[in-house]
């Protein structure tokens, strides 16, 4: 790379230059053809239903692992404000569960009957990998930041000036689209940032593959709902 540009991917910080790098993985995530189905319009609705129930399970599992990341921050942050963001992050999946449970019942998916699917116990088992003591808080927390914005930039897209989402799926892209969780995810990279900055040479490349891994399994996971 040349010096200005080293000094850019600096001054921007690495997760910019991840993205930029991995941009073609980030747009398949971000832009799937079911997120621009919902955005067109077009959207099959059997396919959101299956999204709907296969993430109300990526969900609850979702929650023991954040709380993963909130105990490494605990332990091994440097930046008391961390807990702080991490602690926000969790509380508002209490509120997600809940909603959740409405949506399926507005859409008439009987949660209690849905059983995981391959690429969703995948998913799950990948979080649990990084649950462990052995792994550092900096990769943990980039894998948790790289779920989040996926779906932030995904859902933020549906709500884009001339998008045609139909009204009754405008509460779902709210969700991860609102300014809020745009702020969240932003907290989360800082952080992310931040930690990248002091980390090994072996941490860097762990939490690297760690973003790529989410990549992936993100695509998975629409490439499964959309059946
Ligand atoms: C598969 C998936 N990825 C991310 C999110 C956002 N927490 C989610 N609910 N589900």
């Amino acid at each position: 790379m040349e010096a200005g540009l080293e000094q850019l991917a600096e001054a921007e910080g690495t997760t910019a230059t991840w993205l930029k790098k991995h941009h073609l993985m980030y747009t398949a995530a971000t832009r799937h053809p079911l997120i621009l189905s919902i955005r067109d319009g077009s959207i099959d609705l059997d396919s959101f239903k299956r999204w709907l129930g296969q993430d109300y399970l990526f969900v609850r599992a979702f929650v023991p692992f954040v709380s993963s990341v909130l105990l490494k921050a605990c332990r091994e942050s440097d930046n008391n404000s961390d807990m702080e963001v991490l602690l926000s992050g969790l509380a508002s999946l209490n509120g997600e569960i809940k909603w959740f449970k409405k949506e399926a019942s507005k859409w008439g998916v009987v949660l209690s009957s849905i059983v995981p699917q391959k690429v969703n116990q995948d998913y799950c088992r990948f979080l649990e990998s990084l649950m462990g003591p052995d792994v550092e808080y900096t990769v943990a927390i980039t894998a948790l930041w790289a779920i989040e914005v996926i779906y932030q930039q995904s859902f933020a897209h549906c709500l884009e000036e001339g998008s045609r989402t139909p009204p009754e799926l405008a509460e779902t892209c709210q969700r991860w689209g609102n300014e809020g969780f745009g702020q969240y995810c932003q907290s989360l990279q800082k952080i992310v940032d931040r930690r990248l900055l002091r980390a090994t040479d072996e941490e860097l490349k762990k939490a690297e593959v760690a973003l790529l891994r989410v990549l992936e399994h993100e695509v998975e996971f629409w490439n499964m709902s959309q059946g």
